[in-house]
């Protein structure tokens, strides 16, 4: 199930309340672009007098004069346009890092089952691929529609003001102009739909036979690979010979429709200068103008078409914030700091539920070890504790409040989850840290350091908390990695944290000198750690034992183990290994 898409009404309502915002940028840019066209418009018109003016007779010196005013409006048409164009590219910069900002809060506010529901593809590809067609359209096309359609518009009222007869001939180009962008924007949008997904098709096949290329050669699939690419290059060619046939088409029936307004001023205009019914300096002018709007009419109607792309890129970005949160803040505030689980119920998918009424109280300031085998549900609990998801039936409370009705930021001062995902974000050491606690001064930072006996290394670094990490910066061992982690939890102070393998992934020696760390950060918490190794469950004040998205038994190590049950079972054949 993919992320929703908006439709056209949503994204017309969405684009309109986000142009809103910039009413009066957007008016200063239509303003002084007009004033540049309304420049650009003088020069014909004065042209025309020149014509006029020759025909019937002058003097020299009014010609001079005339060249004067020529060269002048060149120059105050050229100031113009350069303002206007500054202008537009800021608003367009402007409105282009508002959506941007709008889009990333939604994204990282989305709700984690509808992510893993859709795949991350699907949202990948929305803030990539999507966020540059918008990008090109709001930055350059934004800009030029609105260059473009005040100067068109300008030019034909001009036109009509020097010589409204004259001025007709501009207008037999446009039956031409309606009919064919209406029949290419009929089957634009879904050519081009099927041309991306031709090309996603490609995109796919080829980069699974390079990563999987050892495999390819080890099966002696390279015939069937080449096989299955060359139907999907066949499949991107028909799709691209489609959206070229339909431009190519749109752009010959275009090029008629804007030579034949040229065409026909001076045919229109020679009969009328004819019978005298208009003079020669107005079919020039009119002429002119023809000639001057040629390429913005052009320029707009290419707007046009990546339009339709940018249109599709939007919808599947608004679409986005169409996504229903999975709670909702109610205001409550847990009195105490006691968290329990009641007739906890959960379903990835609808209907198969992977826990079945788990009722779990955690004793405060308790290490609770979760045992059991592979796939009962031992990690959905423990996502369930830590208030990830919001149960499908039955609830997680803590102080007598459910979990999933705090605030995100008050959520994680109660109850974090630490898995062994410790992503180092790029930025510096300082801004890993802030994401715990964006008011954490240096010294807070370096103490939260102290607590994971982290300052060993962070001794060496040059610059300390200032020292850029992640991709492209120093680079942190994923021992270092987990000890930022695991400050960021200090920093972050919850009184509960829901350990799911926290060291099972290192060496040896680094998971010893990680758990010297991560018992620094356990002291004084409520603690339930997700048991791959026994022996972290004999340590524990209590087990619990996980089947088939149950708990089935739950006490003490020893009183289990005297129990002869599951428990007992697991730890004698773990002791024999
Ligand atoms: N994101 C998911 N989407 C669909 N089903 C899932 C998802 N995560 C887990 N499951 C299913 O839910 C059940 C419980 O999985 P869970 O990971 O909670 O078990 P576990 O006890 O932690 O297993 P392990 O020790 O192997 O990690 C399994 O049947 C698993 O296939």
């Amino acid at each position: 199930m993919l992320l929703p898409t908006a439709d056209a009404r949503t994204v017309r309502t969405r684009s309109l309340a986000l142009l809103k915002n910039y009413r009066g940028q957007l008016a200063r840019v239509v303003i002084v672009q007009a004033l540049a066209a309304v420049a650009a418009l003088a020069l014909p018109w004065l042209l025309g007098d020149l014509v006029d003016a020759v025909a019937t007779g002058t003097t020299v010196a009014f010609v001079n004069r005339l060249g004067l005013v020529l060269v002048g409006v060149v120059l105050v048409q050229s100031l113009l346009t350069r303002f206007a164009h500054r202008d537009a590219m800021i608003l367009g910069e402007e409105i282009f890092a508002r959506l941007r900002e709008d889009f990333l809060a939604t994204v990282t506010h989305l709700p984690l089952s509808t992510v893993e529901r859709a795949g991350t593809g699907d949202l990948i590809g929305r803030t990539t691929n999507d966020v540059d067609r918008i990008q090109w359209m709001v930055r350059f096309g934004v800009p030029r529609v609105l260059v473009t359609s005040s100067t068109i518009l300008l030019t034909v009222v001009a036109a009509l003001l020097a010589s409204p007869v004259t001025a007709l001939s501009l207008l037999v180009g446009i039956p031409i102009i309606v009919v064919a962008v209406r029949r290419y924007l009929r089957v634009a949008t879904p050519a081009y739909l099927r041309n991306s997904e031709a090309f996603a098709r490609l995109n796919g096949v080829l980069t699974e036979s390079v990563e999987h290329a050892t495999t390819v050669d080890a099966l002696g699939l390279g015939r069937r690979r080449r096989r299955i690419t060359d139907r999907a290059i066949a499949e991107a060619w028909d799709t691209e010979v489609v959206t070229l046939r339909m431009r190519v088409s749109l752009f010959f029936w275009l090029g008629v429709s804007f030579m034949l307004p040229v065409a026909a001023a001076l045919l229109w205009g020679a009969w009328l200068v004819e019978r005298d019914a208009v003079t020669l300096g107005a079919v020039t002018t009119i002429a002119l103008y023809a000639m001057q709007v040629r390429p913005h009419v052009s320029e707009l109607l290419f707007w046009v078409d990546e339009l339709q792309v940018a249109l599709a890129s939007l919808s599947r970005i608004f679409g986005v914030s169409l996504v229903e949160p999975d709670r909702a803040a109610s205001g409550a505030a847990p009195d105490d700091e006691h968290i329990e689980a009641r007739k906890v119920r959960y379903a990835y998918r609808a209907g198969t539920d992977v826990l079945h009424d788990v009722d779990l109280d955690l004793v405060p300031g308790e290490r609770l070890a979760v045992v059991g085998p592979s796939g009962a549900g031992k990690s959905t609990l423990g996502r369930m504790l830590a208030g990830i998801h919001p149960p499908t039936g039955g609830s997680v409370t803590v102080g007598e409040v459910p979990l999933v009705d705090l605030p995100e930021e008050d959520l994680r001062s109660h109850v974090a989850l630490v898995t062994q995902e410790h992503h180092v974000f790029v930025g510096t050491l300082a801004d890993n840290l802030r994401l715990a606690r964006p008011a954490a001064s240096p010294e807070e930072m370096r103490q939260a350091l102290d607590a994971v006996d982290a300052l060993g290394w962070f001794g060496r670094l040059e610059k300390g908390l200032e020292t850029e990490v992640g991709s492209g910066g120093t680079e942190l061992t994923p021992a270092q990695a987990q000890q930022v982690a695991l400050a960021r939890l200090v920093l972050l102070d919850p009184h509960t944290l829901v350990l799911d393998e926290a060291t099972s992934l290192l060496d040896p020696r680094a998971a010893r000198h990680l758990e010297r760390s991560l018992s620094a950060v356990l002291a004084g918490r409520t603690v339930v750690a997700i048991a791959h190794r026994l022996h972290t469950a004999h340590d524990a004040d209590r087990v619990a034992v996980v089947e088939d998205g149950r708990i089935v038994e739950l006490g003490p190590h020893e009183d289990l183990v005297a129990a002869e049950g599951e428990y007992a079972a697991l730890w004698h054949s773990w002791q024999q290994e």
